[in-house]
């Protein structure tokens, strides 16, 4: 996992490197553009996929639930101070631990009329649950990273129950309920979960219910949270005697409207992270090296801001200066920043063009009037198949759905759900696909966009379902520079506002975005031999690679062994810069260069990348035993590298007579030595 202090975080891009020209990169993103359209035709719309989320800035306040510093990391104290019935900790990397945890605690909060918070793990020192007693419920939602690992701010509970562990100690009184988050592609499944709950077994606490647990690699994770937690709602009625009452929307944040606010107070759609400003501007010396991410900040655009704001009605109120508190009672943090506009708050910080979940439509039902409306969207919640077709299949936003409801008059949303139901705005990660010393002052991505979907959104043509906001931005931005530079719009792109950022600070196709470091690097030689395995938009970092070889090459410098394999659909729909590395091919010269293809949708017989690693397994056994290093590099989906490394693990078998366990040892030692190094996702 990529780590970055917030402070780091982001710099004002008026840097040319990060102001995109018309030169390398963005000649790059027209190619992409229109291998999009064919393959997105054929193959459904884009969508960002979850992995690309790469950190959430985890606050750092303390004490958010207590009223005395001193007690604030105590949770025994916070229980009784504040009379809770339940504290709900979520343990998150990405968000969506933390999601499910707030959105548990409102339900229970509403349903039960109970006193029920969720917190950050972070903010407690986990030594004091020995303090609990037994009418105080924990509730724990986990995701589990890396190699079965907890996520960053689940390390203090993570360290204090494993010494609690060894000190024997005893946590009778403690109850607790459990929800874990993970992706059944990944060797360790829900490890934290599992382990989390293992040790409080151990230790004697008291859980009900069964561990839940949601599972990411087939779109589990939303329905199984809720029938855990449907579930839970009958254990805490049995078991507990919870009682649940009529159902009750409290707002969490109170939104009030203050035109006289002074506007250069006012949050206009400058990034934002947790309590923090993000510093505009104090970096002019950006650089970057190839193998680094671009964590951009999208902004949705024009089209689906103003239908919300109309179904909200909320359009005469667009840019009126709204103040946001939390309701000081219930302790919910706020993750944008205040004051801003109603504008600002759904173009720059709320994630509104994810799509709906069975909850979130079951959560407006109680929002309307209408019997007509109550029905429709309890049909589309609640039953399963329904949902998948009517819903899940069309990627329905919340925009759509409010549409589908109607006006205001017979569904009224408070803004304040959506402060608490949506993500707050992320940046997104892309691996750059350019080498920092053929190509020092302009960073190029490999983006797939629907580009039809995505010049309707431009267009405001409305189109219904989501759709990648931060690769749709991308395409507007491409597409406004190039009518700016012929004079001859290509699409007449009406994010104007979107395009120029807040108070202008975008014009001239600026962008808000920082650099991200990684591991995944050239060797230091160019000598050494390196294996490229890549699938679909995988193959991203392995141009910037091929670049700096070729480069490096007319400087005079020895070049290695240059082993791609890539994966793709079609060759005549995604296999990107076929000429490229055919001219790389010819520089390079075959003694160095080979590649390898395989197209999954092309003839009868599917050919997936790892069919050609596993073809020429036995050289690249060779190589990687060279004993002046190689390097192996595999990027794309989590489960195209799980079957690379499978296969690579059952050659280790079948030509170096390792048995399962050694063969897995040596891909561990790859690991570890970082001659293999490996960025995936999903
Ligand atoms: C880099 C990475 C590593 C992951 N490792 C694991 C793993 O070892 N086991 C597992 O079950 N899930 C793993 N996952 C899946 C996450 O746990 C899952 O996507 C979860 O929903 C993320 O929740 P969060 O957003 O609250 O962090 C991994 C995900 C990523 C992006």
């Amino acid at each position: 996992m990529l780590q970055l202090s917030l402070t780091s975080l982001l710099e004002q891009l008026d840097h040319p490197l990060l102001a995109p020209s018309k030169s390398d990169g963005l000649v790059l993103f027209v190619i992409l553009s229109l291998w999009a359209t064919h393959f997105f035709y054929s193959f459904g719309a884009y969508k960002v996929p979850d992995s690309f989320y790469h950190e959430v800035p985890q606050e750092k306040e303390q004490g958010a639930l207590s009223s005395s510093p001193q007690t604030a990391r105590n949770v025994a104290t916070v229980f009784s101070e504040r009379e809770l019935d339940m504290v709900i900790f979520w343990g998150s990397q990405s968000g969506r631990a933390e999601m499910l945890a707030k959105r548990l605690a409102k339900t229970l909060r509403d349903g039960f009329n109970a006193r029920v918070y969720a917190a950050d793990l972070d903010d407690f020192d986990h030594e004091h649950l020995v303090e609990l007693q037994e009418k105080h419920l924990c509730g724990f939602v986990l995701s589990t990273y890396g190699e079965g690992d907890p996520p960053d701010n689940a390390n203090g509970l993570w360290k204090t129950l494993h010494e609690f562990q060894s000190r024997n100690m005893n946590l009778s009184r403690m109850r607790y309920v459990l929800f874990g988050l993970g992706n059944s592609e990944y060797r360790r499944y829900n490890e934290v979960a599992k382990h989390v709950d293992r040790l409080l077994q151990s230790l004697g606490a008291v859980r009900h219910g069964i561990v839940g647990d949601g599972d990411d690699a087939n779109g589990m994770t939303e329905p199984s949270f809720v029938r855990w937690r449907n579930a839970l709602e009958e254990n805490l009625k049995a078991d507990l005697g919870w009682q649940k009452g009529e159902f009750k929307y409290s707002p969490s944040f109170q939104i009030q409207e203050n035109p006289s606010t002074g506007s250069d107070t006012v949050h206009l759609g400058e990034p934002y992270a947790v309590g923090q400003k993000i510093d505009l501007g104090s970096n002019r010396t950006l650089k970057y090296k190839t193998g680094d991410y671009l964590a951009l900040w999208p902004i949705n655009p024009d089209g689906m801001v103003s239908r919300i704001l109309k179904a909200l009605t909320l359009e005469e109120k667009a840019h009126t200066p709204i103040q946001i508190t939390p309701v000081e009672a219930l302790g919910e943090k706020l993750a944008v920043p205040s004051p801003t506009t109603y504008d600002a708050l759904f173009r720059h910080y709320l994630e509104i063009c994810a799509p709906i979940s069975q909850e979130l439509l079951a959560d407006l039902a109680s929002f309307t009037t209408s019997r007509e409306s109550k029905d429709l969207l309890l049909r589309l919640s609640q039953d399963d198949v329904t949902f998948q077709s009517d819903v899940a299949a069309r990627n329905l936003t919340v925009v759509d759905v409010l549409e589908m409801c109607g006006s205001k008059t017979t569904i009224s949303v408070p803004v304040s759900f959506f402060l608490e139901r949506f993500k707050p705005m992320q940046p997104r990660s892309y691996s750059i696909s350019s080498s920092s010393i053929v190509s020092p002052s302009t960073i190029a991505l490999t983006v797939a966009v629907n580009t039809a979907l995505a010049e309707n959104v431009q267009r405001d043509i409305v189109e219904q379902g989501c759709y990648g906001v931060a690769t749709t931005y991308l395409h507007a931005l491409e597409r406004s520079i190039n009518r700016n530079d012929t004079g001859n719009a290509v699409s007449e792109p009406s994010s104007v506002q979107g395009i120029t950022g807040p108070r202008g600070l975008l014009e001239n196709h600026k962008i808000f975005a920082s650099l991200r470091t990684s591991d995944f690097k050239l060797p230091l030689s160019s000598s050494t031999p390196i294996i490229m395995i890549g699938a679909g938009t995988g193959i991203a970092p392995y141009r910037g690679f091929v670049q700096e070889r070729v480069r490096r090459q007319g400087l005079g410098q020895e070049i290695g062994q240059t082993l791609l394999f890539m994966g793709f659909r079609h060759p005549n729909v995604d296999f990107v810069y076929k000429e490229k590395w055919t001219k790389c091919a010819k520089a390079l010269g075959t003694d160095s260069f080979r590649m390898w293809t395989a197209f999954s949708r092309y003839n009868d017989k599917k050919v997936y990348v790892q069919d050609r690693v596993r073809e020429n397994a036995k050289e690249i056994l060779s190589l990687l035993s060279n004993p002046t290093g190689c390097r192996l590099y595999i990027c794309g989906s989590a489960a195209m590298a799980r079957e690379v490394v499978q296969v690579l693990s059952k050659a280790r078998m079948a030509f170096n007579g390792d048995n399962e366990e050694q063969a897995a040892q040596w891909i561990r030692n790859l690991r570890s030595s970082k001659e293999l190094l490996e960025d995936v996702w999903g």
